[in-house]
């Protein structure tokens, strides 16, 4: 037999399902691979109640297929009104369990999202006080901030902050993309974690501009430096448990992304724990993908880690080159090439 690893059933702490016809082609990608998601509110309209994200939920559920266990974790959409109420509510429900906070403009539909950290601060004091995480799209909009700094500066002006005001809130610092952000998460208590996504693993910004512009390698926060990139392979796979994983897996339709306005977002849920597999092969670290793929999530979220297991080989397989996505189609992060890991 093949070289293979057994490890527990992983969870995604970051990903985007869509919604209506898609979640079809969508949801079975992530449930083979996965025993939970955290899945991100940012619809068109956004998921802002409770009672919307239990009924958005059920839609996901329609979609998981036959004989498949998998458990969508819910999360609210914060907005300038979010009323404390609502985060009350949410804990009652049972399926919310987590607070997405989107600087207004930061990223794809966030229009609805906070103009000011400070004015949601009281909402904020209650979901400490439920001992839900915020979660965070951590980038400044300030148009006068570079690109490649939006994070940077986030920590600066608004996570630094954060922490100090509201001491005893969770945070997840998601998909974060820098060294900063990762010394940031090194050197803060505990209750502090970050999501890291398998494309700041497996590429630097080069991957936007090789061979021609590519809108397939667009996504929020933009890719960085190869120093940023070893920065986040080092914290992912050095068994540190405040990094765990979240693909951000967000998928557009072929003809948004190959646009002259193209959307940010990459998916990679079709492959997504064969791409860690592939991170942490190449870093000589196999023995802490389960820690970082199945443990550090539950073990932050308070919840019980999951019982099954997968079985991953190391045998080449070839991603294809597109995927349905209702009526239009998919261009999946590596399209076409070559992964040494897959699973059975
Ligand atoms: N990551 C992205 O580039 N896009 C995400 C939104 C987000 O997570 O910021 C999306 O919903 O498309
Ligand atoms: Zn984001
Ligand atoms: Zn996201």
């Amino acid at each position: 037999m093949s070289e293979h690893i057994v490890i527990t059933r992983p969870d995604d702490w970051h990903l985007h399902l869509r919604d209506a016809e898609v979640l079809q082609d969508i949801v079975p990608h992530t449930a083979e691979r996965f025993g939970r998601a955290v899945v991100m509110p940012n619809l068109k309209p956004p998921v802002t109640t409770a009672e919307q994200a239990v009924a958005y939920r059920e839609r996901i559920l329609k979609a998981v297929p036959a004989g498949m266990k998998f458990d969508p974790l819910m999360t609210l959409y914060l907005t300038d009104n979010t009323p404390g109420e609502e985060i009350h509510k949410a804990k009652e429900s049972g399926v919310v369990k987590a607070v997405k906070y989107y600087p207004a403009g930061a990223t794809t539909n966030s229009d609805s999202g906070v103009t000011d950290i400070r004015r949601v601060y009281p909402v904020l004091k209650i979901l400490a006080r439920e001992g839900m995480p915020l979660l965070v799209h951590g980038e400044v909009t300030d148009p006068k901030v570079d690109m490649f700094d939006r994070e940077a500066a986030f920590i600066e002006r608004v996570l630094l902050p954060l922490l100090n005001d509201i001491p005893s809130l969770k945070i997840v610092f998601e998909h974060i993309t820098t060294r900063e952000a990762v010394e940031l998460v090194k050197r803060t208590p505990e209750r502090l974690g970050a999501t890291i996504t398998p494309q700041h693993l497996l590429m630097n910004r080069n991957a936007i501009f090789q061979g021609g512009l590519n809108p397939h390698h667009y996504c929020l926060p933009v890719l960085k430096r190869e120093e940023h990139r070893q920065a986040l392979v080092e914290a992912a796979t050095s068994g540190d448990p405040r990094f765990f994983l979240g693909t951000d897996s967000a998928p557009h339709a072929r003809s948004a992304k190959e646009s002259s306005c193209g959307c940010a977002g990459m998916y990679s849920a079709h492959a997504a724990i064969e791409f860690y597999a592939q991170v942490f092969d190449e870093a000589g670290a196999m023995n802490t993908l389960e820690a970082f793929a199945s443990f550090h999530g539950a073990d932050f979220y308070g919840l019980p880690r999951n019982q099954e297991k997968i079985t991953l080989f190391k045998e080449p397989w070839q991603v294809p080159e597109k995927l349905r996505f209702g009526g239009g189609e998919l261009v999946p992060l590596g399209a076409g090439q070559v992964l040494s890991w897959q699973l059975k």
